[in-house]
């Protein structure tokens, strides 16, 4: 038995339940009025979260069928996040995933599922990174000719470098700035920088949840802009309010803007 929450407002399916995403998401849902997780599934077995029990991810798409839950969320790796969005679109349930590092074809794979189902997918789900890369749009944009650069921190358990965020905001300066096109991953040895460069840089240390810092800086003056994740309770809220306005929408590709853009109509 995965859960229940028979009389729940929604119901939740949560795929990488063992990982720290997926416990955080449970907990996070556990909490919440009106949420229940109906199925909770891991790669490898594990003991229940927050009083859910957790099935074998093998079964997701017999659970699916027999749950009918009213959204799927996702964290876990690329591969399975495809797999999982295949269920999915079978299954007729909606898919949230905040799942990054995704290869250009298993993109391609992920996006052929929202013909049949509703999938929203983010690189960041805390609603100051959201902030975050609006200002940047907007700095690096009346700042032309100013270098960026971006430094990103994450726990040393993560896999995919850089972050799925710094690759969003490195596509937001990209595309208010035309001349900045290449991407530079650190730098050693005789590399001065060069015209066209963004600097990316990623670094991998203890426990920190994850921050993200963007640098603009011309010759007489710097900007820094900054978004530290106190706790990883700030993506997963943002995760069910996502999974909350993706509930009963059409089939189609989303992203977390049109969860907070419709919060502020
Ligand atoms: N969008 C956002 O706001 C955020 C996104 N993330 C992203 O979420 C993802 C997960 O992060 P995190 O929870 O820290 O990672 P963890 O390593 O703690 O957990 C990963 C989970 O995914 C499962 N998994 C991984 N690969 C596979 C696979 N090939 N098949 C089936 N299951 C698999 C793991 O199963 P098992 O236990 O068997 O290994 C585990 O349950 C990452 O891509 C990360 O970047 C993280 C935080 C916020
Ligand atoms: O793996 C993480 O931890 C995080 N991953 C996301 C990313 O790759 O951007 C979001 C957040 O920074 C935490």
């Amino acid at each position: 038995m995965s859960g229940g929450g028979a009389g729940a407002d929604r119901r939740l399916a949560v795929t990488g339940a063992g990982g720290r995403m997926g416990r955080e998401v449970i907990e996070a849902a556990v909490d919440r009025e009106g949420v229940a997780v109906a199925v909770a599934v891991n790669r490898t077995a594990t003991d229940p979260v927050a009083g859910v029990e957790v099935d074998d991810a093998d079964r997701l798409g017999g659970l699916l069928a027999a749950e009918s839950p009213d959204v799927l969320v996702d964290f876990t790796g690329p591969a399975s996040a495809v797999a999982y969005a295949e269920a999915c679109a079978d299954a007729g349930v909606p898919m949230v995933t905040g799942t990054t590092g995704f290869a250009g074809g298993q993109l391609d794979s992920l996006r052929a599922a929202s013909d049949a189902v509703p999938v929203l997918k983010a690189s960041n789900f805390a609603r100051g990174v959201a902030a975050l890369r609006r200002a940047v749009r907007e700095a690096a944009a009346v700042l032309p000719g100013y270098d960026v650069e971006l430094t990103e921190t994450h726990h040393n358990g993560k896999r995919d470098a850089p972050s799925g965020t710094a690759k969003s905001i490195l596509d937001d300066v990209e595309s208010v700035r035309g001349d900045l096109d290449r991407r530079v991953h650190g730098r050693e040895g005789d590399a001065p920088r060069e015209a066209g460069e963004i600097g990316v840089h990623a670094r991998r240390a203890g426990d920190v949840t994850g921050e993200h810092e963007v640098l603009v800086a011309g010759n007489r003056e710097t900007l820094e802009l900054t978004h530290r994740a106190g706790d990883r309770g700030v993506f997963a809220e943002g995760a069910l309010d996502a999974a909350a306005w993706l509930t009963g929408r059409d089939p189609g590709w989303y992203g977390f803007d049109d969860v907070l853009d419709a919060g502020s109509e």
